[in-house]
């Protein structure tokens, strides 16, 4: 693929700005080029899936807005992320959930097998895209009371015990099939409104559940279980039963991958300052890139401090191989194909940002005490020309620069989504 005149031209001048500090763009664009984004289904159709009983978001999710398009089968899910795929510069991953298999005889979770995600694994062969996997303890009438894994009722606990263990032999079976692990990522929404009189109990049963979910080893070259902690959410306000420490010290003792999602925490708490942490013990942890808004945690990424800083962190910290990148937002007030483009985009384009720092220069000048030079630098980089190495990386992968990409899915908009009429989910 080659470059516009005008975008190659502001390309050297950058290459020749970022040189003058040491850096070496081609090396930085190189770099980038290898790293692959987990990007998830369920942006595309509000988190609602394709379960013969589909029922309205619930347990803790909400999703918003009511923009034409959402994608009602996975024929549309797969056209409209072939679209999104083809606007964001690199290869990249696909995240599924459990909801999404193709269920054409109905298939409780308890019941879901490798078959009803074949269709799935064929796709991405085709494509050239590896998968990951989550099971969904969420929007089913098993989990109406806000409980799954710590449910009280050993019959339910049992319920999604399967539910887990299917999953995790869904997840082998894709990791087999593409050559490498599919991260298969365990959040779990049980929790209370109010304050409970007994926080102890649901933690030992989450413990004693996903131990009996995890009991069979699977081989760590076809899948890796994640566990993902979450300090509140709707509905389980006062107290969720998987929080940061109950998962931190769930992850460490049974060697999992701990799951950092952005939106998770208390607002001024950013993981870009727990990665360094949770490291130290751990050999790889997966990142929910998403950006929390108040109350809610899943809003589209956008190019925010703390997006930086995230990737700052793994650049910085030389982690690239050990912190897979997914991404978790849902947004259904703005065209979804646009959400999965303009988050995705941005996580590359920070990416990119720290791979253009002058990261030893400015690990030096800290480690000589010189935090004159070291703030320097750091504001000096914020206007390099960030902007025309991107345009120069989207045009010579075949990606269009600028916000050009909008055409596309206004095109695509108008000739395909538009015409979707929306089957309602039932309610609970
Ligand atoms: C649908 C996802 O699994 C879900 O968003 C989860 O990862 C989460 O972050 C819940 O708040
Ligand atoms: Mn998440």
């Amino acid at each position: 693929m080659t470059s516009t005149p005008n975008c190659a031209a502001a390309f050297e001048l950058a290459s020749e700005q970022y040189a003058s500090i040491g850096v070496n763009v081609k090396a930085a664009l190189s770099m980038l080029s290898n790293i692959a984004v987990s990007v998830h289904c369920w942006q595309g159709d509000d988190v609602v899936g394709f379960e013969s009983d589909a029922r309205a978001l619930g347990d803790g999710l909400a999703v918003t807005g009511n923009y034409p398009g959402r994608a009602r089968n996975a024929d549309e899910l797969r056209s409209d992320l072939r679209l999104a795929y083809s606007l964001i510069p690199g290869k990249h991953r696909l995240n599924l959930h459990a909801l999404y298999g193709d269920f054409e005889t109905p298939a409780d979770r308890d019941e879901i097998e490798v078959s009803h995600f074949q269709g799935w694994i064929d796709w991405a062969r085709d494509q050239q895209i590896s998968l990951d996997f989550n099971p969904s303890f969420f929007s089913h009438r098993n989990a109406s009371d806000g409980f799954t894994l710590a449910h009280s009722d050993p019959g339910i606990r049992q319920f999604w015990i399967d539910h887990g263990i299917a999953c995790r032999k869904i997840a082998a079976a894709m990791g087999a099939e593409q050559g490498n692990p599919c991260i298969n990522n365990f959040w779990v929404p049980d929790g209370y409104k109010d304050t409970p009189a007994n926080r102890r109990q649901p933690r030992e049963r989450l413990a004693d559940s996903l131990d009996a979910v995890f009991a069979e080893p699977l081989a760590t070259d076809h899948t890796l279980d994640a566990v993902e902690c979450k300090l509140f959410g709707i509905g389980s306000e006062s107290y969720v039963v998987g929080s940061h420490e109950f998962y931190m010290g769930y992850a460490m003792s049974r060697n999992k991958v701990l799951c950092l999602d952005a939106g998770h925490f208390h607002p001024t708490e950013v993981i870009s300052d727990k990665i360094s942490s949770v490291l130290m013990y751990l050999p790889q942890i997966l990142l929910h890139v998403s950006r929390g808004v108040r109350w809610d945690s899943d809003h589209v990424v956008t190019f925010t401090d703390e997006l930086q800083a995230i990737m700052q962190e793994i650049v910085r910290g030389g982690y690239l191989q050990r912190v897979n990148i997914g991404l978790d937002f849902f947004d259904a007030s703005i065209n979804r194909v646009a959400a999965w483009v303009i988050g995705t985009r941005n996580v590359l384009k920070a990416l990119l940002a720290a791979l253009l720092e002058p990261v030893d220069l400015l690990q030096k000048a800290e480690a000589e005490g010189d935090y004159t030079t070291r703030l320097a630098l750091m504001e000096e980089q914020k206007t390099m020309p960030l902007g025309a190495v991107w345009d120069y990386y989207c045009e010579s992968t075949g990606v269009p620069s600028g916000s050009q990409w909008l055409t596309n899915v206004r095109h695509y908009e108008d000739s395909i989504s538009a015409d979707r009429s929306e089957i309602a989910p039932s309610i609970i």
